[in-house]
Protein backbone atom coordinates (compact mmCIF):
# COMPACT_ATOMS: atom_id res chain seq x y z
CA UNK A 1 0.00 0.00 0.00
CA UNK A 2 1.77 3.82 -1.07
CA UNK A 3 2.11 6.07 1.86
CA UNK A 4 -0.66 7.45 2.58
CA UNK A 5 -3.05 5.73 1.25
CA UNK A 6 -6.34 4.73 3.20
CA UNK A 7 -6.47 1.15 4.76
CA UNK A 8 -9.85 0.12 4.43
CA UNK A 9 -11.59 -2.22 7.03
CA UNK A 10 -11.44 -5.74 5.35
CA UNK A 11 -15.15 -7.40 5.94
CA UNK A 12 -18.53 -7.01 4.75
CA UNK A 13 -20.64 -3.59 4.12
CA UNK A 14 -23.32 -5.69 6.13
CA UNK A 15 -21.39 -6.67 8.57
CA UNK A 16 -19.97 -2.96 8.97
CA UNK A 17 -23.54 -1.91 9.20
CA UNK A 18 -24.49 -4.53 11.74
CA UNK A 19 -21.88 -3.49 14.02
CA UNK A 20 -22.63 0.19 13.76
CA UNK A 21 -26.22 -0.84 14.32
CA UNK A 22 -25.66 -2.37 17.61
CA UNK A 23 -22.75 -0.22 18.78
CA UNK A 24 -24.68 2.84 18.36
CA UNK A 25 -27.80 1.69 20.37
CA UNK A 26 -25.67 -0.02 22.94
CA UNK A 27 -23.02 2.16 23.69
CA UNK A 28 -24.67 3.30 27.45
CA UNK A 29 -27.65 0.80 26.85
CA UNK A 30 -29.78 4.04 26.14
CA UNK A 31 -32.14 3.32 22.47
CA UNK A 32 -31.56 6.28 20.32
CA UNK A 33 -34.05 7.73 17.53
CA UNK A 34 -32.44 6.49 14.26
CA UNK A 35 -31.11 9.50 12.84
CA UNK A 36 -29.28 10.74 9.53
CA UNK A 37 -29.47 13.78 6.54
CA UNK A 38 -32.98 12.84 5.53
CA UNK A 39 -34.36 14.80 8.67
CA UNK A 40 -33.01 17.63 7.95
CA UNK A 41 -33.97 20.33 5.99
CA UNK A 42 -32.85 20.44 1.69
CA UNK A 43 -29.95 22.03 1.55
CA UNK A 44 -28.55 21.39 4.91
CA UNK A 45 -24.73 21.42 4.53
CA UNK A 46 -22.74 18.37 6.59
CA UNK A 47 -19.06 18.81 6.52
CA UNK A 48 -15.65 18.33 8.81
CA UNK A 49 -13.36 20.92 10.09
CA UNK A 50 -9.62 21.58 10.49
CA UNK A 51 -6.86 24.52 10.90
CA UNK A 52 -3.96 25.43 9.37
CA UNK A 53 -1.34 24.83 12.12
CA UNK A 54 -3.35 21.86 13.70
CA UNK A 55 -3.03 20.11 9.78
CA UNK A 56 -0.51 21.43 7.60
CA UNK A 57 3.04 20.65 8.68
CA UNK A 58 5.66 21.95 6.28
CA UNK A 59 5.83 24.54 8.88
CA UNK A 60 9.20 26.40 7.04
CA UNK A 61 8.32 24.84 3.57
CA UNK A 62 6.54 26.64 0.44
CA UNK A 63 7.87 30.01 1.75
CA UNK A 64 5.57 29.70 4.80
CA UNK A 65 6.78 32.55 7.92
CA UNK A 66 6.56 31.77 11.31
CA UNK A 67 3.58 31.90 13.12
CA UNK A 68 3.11 32.64 17.03
CA UNK A 69 2.70 28.73 17.58
CA UNK A 70 5.65 27.67 15.30
CA UNK A 71 7.69 30.11 17.86
CA UNK A 72 5.50 28.80 21.12
CA UNK A 73 5.99 25.12 20.30
CA UNK A 74 9.81 25.59 19.78
CA UNK A 75 10.67 28.46 22.48
CA UNK A 76 8.03 26.54 25.45
CA UNK A 77 7.71 22.84 24.94
CA UNK A 78 7.00 22.07 28.18
CA UNK A 79 3.43 24.04 28.20
CA UNK A 80 2.43 20.93 25.35
CA UNK A 81 1.63 17.93 26.89
CA UNK A 82 3.91 15.98 25.19
CA UNK A 83 6.58 18.67 24.59
CA UNK A 84 5.07 18.19 20.12
CA UNK A 85 4.54 20.55 17.64
CA UNK A 86 3.21 21.08 14.53
CA UNK A 87 6.05 21.07 12.01
CA UNK A 88 4.71 18.12 10.54
CA UNK A 89 1.22 17.66 12.25
CA UNK A 90 -0.99 15.37 9.90
CA UNK A 91 1.17 16.93 6.77
CA UNK A 92 -1.66 17.94 4.94
CA UNK A 93 0.45 20.37 2.96
CA UNK A 94 1.65 17.31 0.68
CA UNK A 95 -1.58 14.82 1.58
CA UNK A 96 -4.62 17.45 1.18
CA UNK A 97 -6.10 15.07 -1.69
CA UNK A 98 -6.26 12.32 0.24
CA UNK A 99 -7.96 13.96 3.06
CA UNK A 100 -10.06 15.09 0.09
CA UNK A 101 -10.58 11.69 -0.57
CA UNK A 102 -11.46 10.87 3.02
CA UNK A 103 -14.15 13.61 3.02
CA UNK A 104 -15.97 12.27 0.04
CA UNK A 105 -15.64 8.68 0.20
CA UNK A 106 -18.12 9.88 3.85
CA UNK A 107 -19.99 11.83 1.36
CA UNK A 108 -19.76 15.53 3.07
CA UNK A 109 -20.94 18.29 1.43
CA UNK A 110 -18.02 20.47 2.51
CA UNK A 111 -14.61 21.10 4.40
CA UNK A 112 -14.01 24.16 6.72
CA UNK A 113 -10.22 24.63 7.00
CA UNK A 114 -8.62 27.74 7.97
CA UNK A 115 -5.76 29.74 5.96
CA UNK A 116 -2.16 29.91 7.38
CA UNK A 117 -1.86 34.30 7.39
CA UNK A 118 2.20 33.29 7.20
CA UNK A 119 1.92 31.52 4.23
CA UNK A 120 0.35 34.14 2.22
CA UNK A 121 1.88 37.17 4.24
CA UNK A 122 5.42 35.74 5.56
CA UNK A 123 6.38 38.29 7.55
CA UNK A 124 2.24 39.40 8.13
CA UNK A 125 2.56 42.44 6.27
CA UNK A 126 1.64 43.52 2.56
CA UNK A 127 4.64 45.25 2.86
CA UNK A 128 6.97 42.55 3.19
CA UNK A 129 5.36 40.73 0.07
CA UNK A 130 2.58 37.76 -0.95
CA UNK A 131 4.36 34.43 -0.94
CA UNK A 132 3.34 32.45 -4.21
CA UNK A 133 3.74 29.02 -3.20
CA UNK A 134 1.28 29.85 -0.26
CA UNK A 135 -1.44 30.91 -2.84
CA UNK A 136 -0.50 28.07 -4.90
CA UNK A 137 -0.95 25.69 -2.00
CA UNK A 138 -4.69 26.97 -0.99
CA UNK A 139 -5.51 27.23 -4.87
CA UNK A 140 -4.76 23.54 -5.16
CA UNK A 141 -6.52 22.85 -2.15
CA UNK A 142 -10.12 25.24 -2.93
CA UNK A 143 -9.62 23.18 -6.71
CA UNK A 144 -9.41 19.84 -4.95
CA UNK A 145 -12.04 20.45 -3.18
CA UNK A 146 -14.51 21.90 -5.97
CA UNK A 147 -13.71 19.01 -8.31
CA UNK A 148 -14.36 16.31 -5.97
CA UNK A 149 -18.38 18.22 -5.60
CA UNK A 150 -16.78 19.46 -1.86
CA UNK A 151 -17.78 23.22 -0.94
CA UNK A 152 -14.63 25.26 0.72
CA UNK A 153 -15.62 27.10 4.11
CA UNK A 154 -12.07 29.31 4.70
CA UNK A 155 -11.48 30.24 8.43
CA UNK A 156 -9.01 33.54 7.51
CA UNK A 157 -7.52 33.54 11.06
CA UNK A 158 -7.49 30.24 13.38
CA UNK A 159 -4.76 32.06 15.77
CA UNK A 160 -1.74 31.43 13.89
CA UNK A 161 -0.44 35.06 14.02
CA UNK A 162 2.61 36.20 12.39
CA UNK A 163 5.60 35.89 14.78
CA UNK A 164 7.20 39.16 12.98
CA UNK A 165 3.75 41.06 13.84
CA UNK A 166 4.20 40.06 18.01
CA UNK A 167 7.80 41.01 17.80
CA UNK A 168 7.32 44.25 16.49
CA UNK A 169 3.85 45.29 18.04
CA UNK A 170 2.58 42.33 19.93
CA UNK A 171 -0.14 41.47 17.93
CA UNK A 172 -3.02 41.63 18.52
CA UNK A 173 -2.67 43.70 21.87
CA UNK A 174 -1.87 46.79 19.27
CA UNK A 175 -4.38 48.26 16.92
CA UNK A 176 -2.28 47.68 14.19
CA UNK A 177 -2.71 44.88 13.80
CA UNK A 178 -6.40 45.50 12.51
CA UNK A 179 -4.90 46.88 9.43
CA UNK A 180 -2.31 44.15 8.63
CA UNK A 181 -5.66 41.71 9.30
CA UNK A 182 -7.55 44.05 6.40
CA UNK A 183 -4.64 43.61 4.15
CA UNK A 184 -4.27 40.02 4.27
CA UNK A 185 -7.79 39.27 4.10
CA UNK A 186 -8.04 41.40 0.67
CA UNK A 187 -5.63 38.82 -0.27
CA UNK A 188 -7.11 35.89 -0.03
CA UNK A 189 -10.56 37.63 -1.04
CA UNK A 190 -9.15 38.84 -4.38
CA UNK A 191 -7.15 35.12 -4.37
CA UNK A 192 -9.86 32.90 -3.87
CA UNK A 193 -12.76 34.95 -3.65
CA UNK A 194 -14.39 33.82 -7.26
CA UNK A 195 -14.62 30.10 -5.65
CA UNK A 196 -15.18 30.23 -1.91
CA UNK A 197 -18.50 31.76 -1.20
CA UNK A 198 -18.27 31.47 2.39
CA UNK A 199 -15.82 33.24 4.78
CA UNK A 200 -15.04 32.71 8.68
CA UNK A 201 -12.78 35.65 9.64
CA UNK A 202 -12.20 34.48 13.30
CA UNK A 203 -12.05 31.33 14.77
CA UNK A 204 -13.14 31.58 18.60
CA UNK A 205 -11.91 35.04 19.46
CA UNK A 206 -13.01 34.21 23.45
CA UNK A 207 -10.34 31.36 23.02
CA UNK A 208 -7.55 33.05 21.71
CA UNK A 209 -8.35 35.58 24.60
CA UNK A 210 -8.67 33.70 27.63
CA UNK A 211 -6.36 30.50 26.68
CA UNK A 212 -3.58 33.17 25.35
CA UNK A 213 -3.84 36.12 27.66
CA UNK A 214 -5.40 35.49 30.66
CA UNK A 215 -4.80 31.65 31.59
CA UNK A 216 -1.32 31.92 29.12
CA UNK A 217 -1.43 28.32 28.34
CA UNK A 218 -1.78 29.06 24.86
CA UNK A 219 0.67 30.79 22.50
CA UNK A 220 1.07 34.02 22.61
CA UNK A 221 1.42 32.50 26.70
CA UNK A 222 0.59 35.70 28.10
CA UNK A 223 -0.86 36.01 31.61
CA UNK A 224 -0.67 37.62 34.99
CA UNK A 225 2.02 35.66 37.50
CA UNK A 226 -0.87 33.25 39.19
CA UNK A 227 -2.56 32.05 36.34
CA UNK A 228 -2.59 28.48 34.97
CA UNK A 229 0.36 29.16 32.40
CA UNK A 230 3.11 30.78 35.15
CA UNK A 231 3.69 33.65 32.35
CA UNK A 232 6.93 35.89 32.75
CA UNK A 233 4.91 38.44 31.80
CA UNK A 234 0.95 39.68 30.76
CA UNK A 235 -2.13 41.01 32.57
CA UNK A 236 -5.03 39.04 32.87
CA UNK A 237 -7.35 41.59 33.96
CA UNK A 238 -7.12 44.12 30.87
CA UNK A 239 -4.99 42.17 28.37
CA UNK A 240 -7.85 39.63 27.26
CA UNK A 241 -10.40 42.47 27.03
CA UNK A 242 -7.56 44.26 24.75
CA UNK A 243 -7.46 41.71 22.68
CA UNK A 244 -10.86 40.47 22.00
CA UNK A 245 -11.81 44.26 21.10
CA UNK A 246 -9.14 44.42 18.28
CA UNK A 247 -10.17 41.15 17.62
CA UNK A 248 -14.08 42.58 16.96
CA UNK A 249 -12.29 45.92 14.95
CA UNK A 250 -10.14 43.45 12.85
CA UNK A 251 -13.41 41.23 11.82
CA UNK A 252 -15.54 44.25 11.46
CA UNK A 253 -12.69 46.09 8.99
CA UNK A 254 -12.61 43.10 6.69
CA UNK A 255 -16.20 42.61 6.47
CA UNK A 256 -16.64 46.02 6.14
CA UNK A 257 -14.23 45.67 3.08
CA UNK A 258 -15.40 42.33 1.76
CA UNK A 259 -18.86 43.93 1.49
CA UNK A 260 -18.06 47.22 -0.21
CA UNK A 261 -15.21 46.06 -2.65
CA UNK A 262 -16.13 42.19 -2.78
CA UNK A 263 -19.67 40.75 -2.40
CA UNK A 264 -21.49 42.57 -5.08
CA UNK A 265 -19.25 40.80 -7.94
CA UNK A 266 -18.16 37.12 -6.11
CA UNK A 267 -21.57 36.76 -3.87
CA UNK A 268 -20.13 35.10 -0.82
CA UNK A 269 -20.80 35.27 2.57
CA UNK A 270 -19.00 36.32 5.63
CA UNK A 271 -19.04 35.40 9.09
CA UNK A 272 -17.44 34.88 12.61
CA UNK A 273 -16.99 31.39 14.52
CA UNK A 274 -17.81 32.00 18.44
CA UNK A 275 -17.23 29.48 20.82
CA UNK A 276 -19.65 28.37 23.81
CA UNK A 277 -20.29 26.01 26.25
CA UNK A 278 -23.84 26.04 27.73
CA UNK A 279 -24.24 26.52 31.67
CA UNK A 280 -26.98 25.45 34.37
CA UNK A 281 -27.57 26.66 37.48
CA UNK A 282 -25.78 25.09 39.97
CA UNK A 283 -29.34 25.17 42.27
CA UNK A 284 -32.74 26.51 40.93
CA UNK A 285 -31.69 29.46 43.12
CA UNK A 286 -31.75 33.05 41.60
CA UNK A 287 -28.21 33.61 42.28
CA UNK A 288 -27.82 30.77 40.67
CA UNK A 289 -29.81 31.18 37.87
CA UNK A 290 -27.95 35.45 37.72
CA UNK A 291 -24.50 33.47 37.50
CA UNK A 292 -25.50 30.93 34.93
CA UNK A 293 -27.00 34.32 32.63
CA UNK A 294 -22.68 36.13 33.56
CA UNK A 295 -21.18 33.09 32.59
CA UNK A 296 -22.78 33.08 28.80
CA UNK A 297 -21.99 36.98 28.64
CA UNK A 298 -18.54 36.25 29.26
CA UNK A 299 -18.34 33.87 26.61
CA UNK A 300 -20.87 33.95 24.24
CA UNK A 301 -22.32 37.62 24.95
CA UNK A 302 -18.76 39.44 24.58
CA UNK A 303 -18.56 39.04 21.09
CA UNK A 304 -22.42 38.42 20.04
CA UNK A 305 -23.57 41.67 22.14
CA UNK A 306 -21.59 43.79 20.12
CA UNK A 307 -22.13 42.18 16.65
CA UNK A 308 -25.63 42.20 17.27
CA UNK A 309 -26.36 45.72 19.30
CA UNK A 310 -22.68 47.44 18.92
CA UNK A 311 -22.39 47.46 23.33
CA UNK A 312 -20.31 44.47 25.24
CA UNK A 313 -22.76 42.69 27.56
CA UNK A 314 -24.29 45.23 30.84
CA UNK A 315 -22.58 42.22 33.07
CA UNK A 316 -19.02 42.61 31.62
CA UNK A 317 -19.63 47.36 31.64
CA UNK A 318 -20.52 46.71 35.72
CA UNK A 319 -18.13 43.88 36.36
CA UNK A 320 -14.96 44.88 34.19
CA UNK A 321 -15.42 48.47 34.29
CA UNK A 322 -12.66 50.63 33.05
CA UNK A 323 -10.63 47.67 32.14
CA UNK A 324 -13.38 46.94 29.12
CA UNK A 325 -12.23 48.84 26.41
CA UNK A 326 -15.04 51.58 25.06
CA UNK A 327 -16.26 51.30 21.22
CA UNK A 328 -16.39 55.03 19.44
CA UNK A 329 -19.80 55.68 18.07
CA UNK A 330 -18.48 54.85 14.79
CA UNK A 331 -16.78 51.52 15.95
CA UNK A 332 -20.25 50.64 17.49
CA UNK A 333 -21.39 51.05 13.78
CA UNK A 334 -19.10 48.78 12.43
CA UNK A 335 -19.10 46.00 14.31
CA UNK A 336 -22.96 46.02 15.05
CA UNK A 337 -24.50 43.94 11.90
CA UNK A 338 -21.09 42.98 11.03
CA UNK A 339 -21.93 39.25 9.79
CA UNK A 340 -23.62 37.14 6.84
CA UNK A 341 -23.78 33.93 9.75
CA UNK A 342 -22.54 33.35 12.64
CA UNK A 343 -20.54 29.95 13.42
CA UNK A 344 -20.79 28.18 16.69
CA UNK A 345 -18.72 25.67 18.06
CA UNK A 346 -20.00 23.51 20.83
CA UNK A 347 -18.80 20.94 22.56
CA UNK A 348 -19.68 20.57 26.30
CA UNK A 349 -21.82 22.36 29.42
CA UNK A 350 -21.11 23.21 32.50
CA UNK A 351 -22.86 24.35 36.14
CA UNK A 352 -22.25 27.58 37.18
CA UNK A 353 -22.81 28.97 40.58
CA UNK A 354 -22.54 32.23 41.93
CA UNK A 355 -19.37 33.67 43.53
CA UNK A 356 -18.76 36.50 45.92
CA UNK A 357 -16.40 39.58 44.44
CA UNK A 358 -13.09 38.32 44.42
CA UNK A 359 -10.61 40.04 47.03
CA UNK A 360 -9.68 42.42 44.32
CA UNK A 361 -6.47 41.74 44.36
CA UNK A 362 -6.08 39.18 41.68
CA UNK A 363 -8.04 40.73 39.04
CA UNK A 364 -8.46 38.57 36.45
CA UNK A 365 -11.13 37.55 33.28
CA UNK A 366 -11.23 34.47 34.95
CA UNK A 367 -13.00 35.65 38.23
CA UNK A 368 -14.64 38.80 36.46
CA UNK A 369 -17.72 36.92 36.34
CA UNK A 370 -18.46 36.46 39.92
CA UNK A 371 -19.38 32.43 38.59
CA UNK A 372 -18.01 29.27 39.98
CA UNK A 373 -17.90 27.52 36.64
CA UNK A 374 -17.97 22.93 37.07
CA UNK A 375 -18.57 19.91 35.39
CA UNK A 376 -19.62 18.03 38.73
CA UNK A 377 -22.71 18.98 40.94
CA UNK A 378 -22.46 17.12 43.99
CA UNK A 379 -20.42 14.55 42.82
CA UNK A 380 -22.41 14.04 40.09
CA UNK A 381 -20.78 14.82 36.34
CA UNK A 382 -23.39 17.63 34.24
CA UNK A 383 -22.39 14.21 31.45
CA UNK A 384 -19.53 11.81 31.24
CA UNK A 385 -16.22 13.11 30.88
CA UNK A 386 -13.76 13.15 27.94
CA UNK A 387 -10.30 12.70 27.18
CA UNK A 388 -10.23 16.46 26.68
CA UNK A 389 -10.88 16.78 30.87
CA UNK A 390 -13.13 19.96 29.92
CA UNK A 391 -15.25 18.12 27.70
CA UNK A 392 -18.47 16.54 29.33
CA UNK A 393 -20.60 14.94 26.97
CA UNK A 394 -24.08 17.28 27.31
CA UNK A 395 -25.81 16.81 23.76
CA UNK A 396 -29.22 19.06 25.62
CA UNK A 397 -26.82 22.14 26.10
CA UNK A 398 -26.46 22.65 21.49
CA UNK A 399 -30.41 22.60 21.78
CA UNK A 400 -30.52 25.34 24.57
CA UNK A 401 -27.49 26.96 23.18
CA UNK A 402 -29.37 27.49 19.77
CA UNK A 403 -32.76 28.24 21.10
CA UNK A 404 -30.79 30.95 23.25
CA UNK A 405 -29.32 32.50 20.06
CA UNK A 406 -32.25 32.47 18.16
CA UNK A 407 -34.46 34.00 21.33
CA UNK A 408 -31.94 36.71 22.57
CA UNK A 409 -29.79 37.64 19.25
CA UNK A 410 -32.58 37.72 16.29
CA UNK A 411 -32.60 33.98 15.48
CA UNK A 412 -29.06 34.66 12.63
CA UNK A 413 -28.14 32.40 10.17
CA UNK A 414 -25.94 29.99 12.03
CA UNK A 415 -23.59 27.18 10.69
CA UNK A 416 -22.53 24.62 13.36
CA UNK A 417 -18.61 25.43 12.90
CA UNK A 418 -17.46 22.63 15.26
CA UNK A 419 -18.87 19.69 17.43
CA UNK A 420 -16.52 16.65 18.53
CA UNK A 421 -15.23 14.82 20.82
CA UNK A 422 -11.68 13.63 22.27
CA UNK A 423 -10.24 9.53 23.04
CA UNK A 424 -6.91 9.20 24.39
CA UNK A 425 -3.82 8.58 22.82
CA UNK A 426 -3.36 5.39 23.78
CA UNK A 427 -0.81 3.66 22.16
CA UNK A 428 -0.95 0.07 23.68
CA UNK A 429 -4.23 -0.39 21.39
CA UNK A 430 -3.58 -1.70 18.38
CA UNK A 431 -4.71 0.36 15.33
CA UNK A 432 -7.98 -1.93 14.62
CA UNK A 433 -8.86 -1.38 18.41
CA UNK A 434 -8.36 2.13 18.34
CA UNK A 435 -10.94 2.55 15.28
CA UNK A 436 -13.70 1.41 17.61
CA UNK A 437 -14.72 4.36 18.84
CA UNK A 438 -18.04 3.87 19.64
CA UNK A 439 -18.46 6.76 21.65
CA UNK A 440 -17.44 9.04 19.65
CA UNK A 441 -20.70 7.71 17.42
CA UNK A 442 -22.89 8.20 20.74
CA UNK A 443 -21.40 11.69 20.86
CA UNK A 444 -22.45 12.74 17.81
CA UNK A 445 -26.11 10.91 17.29
CA UNK A 446 -27.07 12.43 20.26
CA UNK A 447 -26.17 15.75 19.30
CA UNK A 448 -27.65 15.55 15.88
CA UNK A 449 -30.73 15.04 17.47
CA UNK A 450 -30.35 17.61 19.72
CA UNK A 451 -29.50 19.85 16.51
CA UNK A 452 -32.72 18.31 14.81
CA UNK A 453 -34.87 19.34 17.63
CA UNK A 454 -33.67 23.05 17.89
CA UNK A 455 -34.30 23.49 14.20
CA UNK A 456 -38.01 21.46 15.12
CA UNK A 457 -38.39 24.61 17.66
CA UNK A 458 -36.95 27.60 14.40
CA UNK A 459 -33.36 27.76 15.37
CA UNK A 460 -31.87 28.93 12.01
CA UNK A 461 -29.17 26.24 11.60
CA UNK A 462 -28.14 25.76 8.06
CA UNK A 463 -25.15 23.35 8.27
CA UNK A 464 -22.83 21.07 10.99
CA UNK A 465 -18.91 20.73 10.87
CA UNK A 466 -17.55 17.74 12.66
CA UNK A 467 -14.13 18.46 14.50
CA UNK A 468 -12.57 16.81 13.40
CA UNK A 469 -11.95 15.09 10.14
CA UNK A 470 -7.98 13.52 11.00
CA UNK A 471 -6.55 13.35 14.60
CA UNK A 472 -4.60 16.45 14.87
CA UNK A 473 -1.98 18.74 16.96
CA UNK A 474 -4.63 19.75 20.09
CA UNK A 475 -2.71 22.91 20.53
CA UNK A 476 -1.46 22.70 24.40
CA UNK A 477 -2.57 18.66 24.00
CA UNK A 478 -0.30 17.83 21.30
CA UNK A 479 -1.01 14.48 20.48
CA UNK A 480 -2.22 13.41 23.79
CA UNK A 481 -5.90 13.74 22.59
CA UNK A 482 -7.38 12.50 19.37
CA UNK A 483 -10.44 13.87 17.92
CA UNK A 484 -10.77 13.00 14.28
CA UNK A 485 -12.96 10.53 12.33
CA UNK A 486 -9.93 9.26 11.11
CA UNK A 487 -7.22 8.09 12.90
CA UNK A 488 -3.44 9.24 11.90
CA UNK A 489 -0.28 6.82 12.45
CA UNK A 490 2.17 9.28 14.19
CA UNK A 491 4.76 6.12 14.20
CA UNK A 492 7.84 7.49 12.54
CA UNK A 493 7.71 6.00 8.83
CA UNK A 494 4.50 5.74 8.87
CA UNK A 495 3.66 9.18 6.89
CA UNK A 496 1.01 9.70 8.96
CA UNK A 497 -1.22 7.50 7.13
CA UNK A 498 -5.04 7.87 7.55
CA UNK A 499 -7.60 4.79 8.63
CA UNK A 500 -11.44 5.69 8.75
CA UNK A 501 -12.53 5.00 12.76
CA UNK A 502 -16.04 3.17 13.08
CA UNK A 503 -17.36 7.26 13.57
CA UNK A 504 -16.24 7.46 10.08
CA UNK A 505 -18.30 4.53 8.41
CA UNK A 506 -21.31 5.94 10.72
CA UNK A 507 -20.97 9.27 9.04
CA UNK A 508 -21.14 7.45 5.85
CA UNK A 509 -24.23 5.81 6.37
CA UNK A 510 -25.60 9.02 8.05
CA UNK A 511 -25.10 11.10 4.72
CA UNK A 512 -26.44 8.34 2.35
CA UNK A 513 -28.98 10.14 0.22
N1 LIG B 1 -10.29 24.20 21.88
C1 LIG B 1 -11.24 24.96 21.77
C2 LIG B 1 -11.73 25.83 22.95
C3 LIG B 1 -10.87 25.66 24.12
C4 LIG B 1 -9.86 26.57 24.34
C5 LIG B 1 -9.06 26.44 25.45
C6 LIG B 1 -9.28 25.38 26.34
C7 LIG B 1 -10.27 24.43 26.08
C8 LIG B 1 -11.08 24.58 24.97
N2 LIG B 1 -11.97 25.11 20.65
C9 LIG B 1 -11.85 24.24 19.49
O1 LIG B 1 -11.69 22.97 20.03
C10 LIG B 1 -10.91 22.00 19.32
C11 LIG B 1 -10.63 20.91 20.32
O2 LIG B 1 -9.96 21.53 21.40
C12 LIG B 1 -9.04 20.71 22.04
O3 LIG B 1 -9.68 20.12 23.14
C13 LIG B 1 -8.83 19.44 24.05
C14 LIG B 1 -7.81 20.42 24.58
O4 LIG B 1 -7.03 19.80 25.55
C15 LIG B 1 -6.97 20.85 23.41
O5 LIG B 1 -5.92 21.71 23.84
C16 LIG B 1 -7.88 21.58 22.45
O6 LIG B 1 -7.21 21.84 21.25
C17 LIG B 1 -9.64 22.62 18.77
O7 LIG B 1 -8.83 21.64 18.16
C18 LIG B 1 -10.04 23.68 17.78
O8 LIG B 1 -8.89 24.24 17.13
C19 LIG B 1 -10.78 24.79 18.54
O9 LIG B 1 -11.41 25.65 17.56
Amino acid sequence: MAAGEVATIPGSAVLTFLLLAVASAAYDGVELKPVSRRDFPKGFVFGTASSSYQYEGAATEGGKGPSIWDNFTHQYPDKIVDRSNGDVAVDSYHLYKEDVRLMKDMGMDAYRFSISWTRILPDGTLGGGVNKEGITYYNNLINELLSKGLQPFVTLFHWDSPQVLEDKYRGFLNPNIINDYKDYAEVCFREFGDRVKHWITINEPWSYCVASYAMGVFAPGRCSPWELGKCSTGDSGREPYTVGHHQLLAHAAAVKLYKQKYQAVQKGKVGITLVSNWYVPFSRGKSDNAAARRAIDFMLGWFMDPLTRGVYPQSMRTLVGNRLPQFTKEQSKMVKGSFDFIGINYYTANYADNLPPSNGLNISYNTDAQANLTGVRNGIPIGPQSAAPWLYVYPQGLRDLLLYVKDNYGNPTVYITENGVAELNNKSLTIQEALKDYARIDYYHKHLLALQSAIRDGANVKGYFAWSLLDNFEWASGYAVRFGLHFVDYRDGKQRRRYPKQSAHWFRKFLKR
